[in-house]
């Protein structure tokens, strides 16, 4: 079901597995069949100590480029990703599950964080300022943090490393990757092609692994390394800023969320109808800005979810390989388990589910859910789902809404749906989230900051904010200037 250039894909990162042999390997499995793609090196923690010694030993040099030496390098990496944007979609396919569109899709969205910040990283702009003594001068100069350890999720095996590595890049850093052990072979890619782009293989290394927290561990206590950038669950953000203290590293935490979406009754229902399609079904309900919970005002609640139910009725389950499929596999037992469980909580406490697929593939596939008559009693109606699941509120006035949607420790996004533009204005500045959806259900972009407040994280990904997370800031004051 491959094409030739994903088969040769495949072959180059075999190759590089062989070049990178450890004693041990693990399998990578295709999440819609469960058969085994490849297997990969197993590092260990003397491995992940040995790319520290040389990413430090590196980095000076890579800081000493300029800007734009650095830039130019990185269009080289983007140009050559957009050239294989197929084969790379194919093979985070491959590992991953999400429908191909989908994943070409999240290629160019991972190409264009390197072009961003190509050009972001020569405005890596100073200061001079007024000094207070006449024989003073006052300087600031921005200078690249040093060694970054980085963790990623699997649920954007491209996107999420790209939206690390090339700001880190771009500053002068030198990054040590460790990718989830459910989605490496997308990493690794990345790295072939860094390679041909001239990126030098100490300023990026890939620690593949199974063994996520021996790997942390090394990483958080490591004193070469000066920074964590994690995007992943709250609770393991939680523990890597607590293993991180000893060495006080600076962190970017981009982790979990509970997104609300709010339709109001002056709301446009079809466009609202169709963003939440979009936003709930994406990557089978498996990102971090999903809408998690749906709260629709009473005016319009029984028309929403007539609209809502014949398009969940449109979802086409199956293959990501294939182009007819609009919903994938959920990533492995673990997670299907995992939202099986909400669902027949939800059930078990009077919840009414909606199913409207009555035939699933094999394996780990969820038929996309409807689940109204929820009650705070439901697990589902806090826990961050990450899955095909939408549990749908009913709510009467705008404060009652907002307190639902804010009735969370998550902070990562949320979406509202309304023509009124004062009530815009009050409820995007209401809403405790890092980023607010108006009228719309899909907000990521490489030219916004993107990030949570409470506790879906703290630092920016994207936009002009994003190349400060791999910066320090220095003052030089200069005296005797008579
Ligand atoms: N805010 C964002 O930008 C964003 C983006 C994608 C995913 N996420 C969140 O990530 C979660 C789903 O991804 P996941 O299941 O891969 O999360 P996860 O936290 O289980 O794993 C993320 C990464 O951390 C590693 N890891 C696991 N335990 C570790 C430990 N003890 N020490 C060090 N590393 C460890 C994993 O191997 C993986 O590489 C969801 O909560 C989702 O909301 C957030
Ligand atoms: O899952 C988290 C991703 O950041 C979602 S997006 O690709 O940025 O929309």
């Amino acid at each position: 079901m491959i094409s030739q250039q994903t088969s040769e894909l495949l072959t180059q990162i075999n190759s590089y597995c062989e070049t990178n042999k450890t004693e041990a390997n693990f399998p990578v499995r295709n999440p819609a069949t469960g058969e085994e793609i490849t297997v990969v090196p197993e590092c260990t923690a003397d491995i992940t100590r040995a790319f520290i010694k040389r990413a430090k030993a590196a980095q000076p040099d890579w800081a000493a480029l300029t800007a734009q030496q650095r830039a130019n390098i990185l269009k080289k990496w983007h140009a050559l990703i957009l050239q294989n944007q197929d084969a790379l979609g194919e093979l985070l396919t491959l590992e991953q599950g999400k429908p191909i569109a989908e994943a070409k899709g999240e290629i160019g969205f991972g190409a264009s964080f390197i072009e961003w910040f190509a050009e972001e990283g020569k405005r890596a702009y100073g200061d001079i300022v007024p000094p207070n003594m006449p024989d003073k001068r006052l300087l600031v100069i921005k200078q690249p943090i040093g060694v970054v350890g980085a963790i990623t999720p699997w649920n954007f095996p491209n996107a999420m490393i790209t939206r690390k590595v090339a700001p880190a890049l771009a500053a002068g850093c030198s990054i040590i990757l460790k990718p989830s052990e459910d989605t490496p072979l997308s990493a690794i890619a990345l790295r072939i092609l860094a390679s041909e782009a001239g990126i030098p293989e100490d300023i990026f290394q890939i620690v593949t692994s199974s063994h996520g927290a021996e790997i942390g561990e090394v990483l958080t206590s490591h004193e070469d390394i000066r920074k964590i950038s994690f995007t992943g669950s709250t609770q393991v953000g939680k523990l890597l800023m607590r293993q991180s203290a000893d060495t006080l590293k600076k962190l970017s935490l981009e982790l979990g969320g509970n997104a609300p979406f709010i339709v109001f009754n002056d709301a446009d229902i079809d466009g609202a109808v169709s963003a939440a399609m979009i936003s709930k079904f994406r990557n089978s309900g498996q990102t971090c800005v999903c809408a998690n919970r749906i709260l629709v005002q009473s005016g319009v609640y029984e028309t929403f979810v007539e609209k809502f139910k014949s398009a969940i009725a449109k979802l086409q389950i199956g293959n990501g390989l294939s182009t007819e499929t609009s919903l994938g596999p959920v990533i492995n037992q673990k997670a299907f388990e995992k939202v099986s469980r909400l669902i027949k909580d939800a059930e078990d406490k009077g919840a009414e589910v909606t199913r409207l697929h009555t035939s699933l593939p094999e394996g780990n596939f969820i038929a996309p859910t409807m689940i109204s008559n929820v009650t705070n009693e439901m697990d589902i109606s806090s826990e961050e789902i990450f899955g095909p699941v939408a549990p749908i509120f009913s709510f009467e006035t705008e404060e009652e809404a907002i307190t639902i949607a804010n009735s969370t420790q998550y902070g990562l996004a949320s979406y509202f749906w309304t023509k009124d533009l004062a009530r815009a204005w009050r409820v995007s500045e209401k809403l405790e989230t890092g980023m607010v959806g108006l009228n719309q259900g899909l907000i990521s972009s490489e030219a916004a900051p993107f990030g949570g407040i409470k506790e879906s994280g703290m630092g920016r990904e994207g936009s002009k904010y994003g190349l400060d997370d791999y910066l320090e800031i220095k003052y030089i004051s200069m005296g005797g200037i008579a």
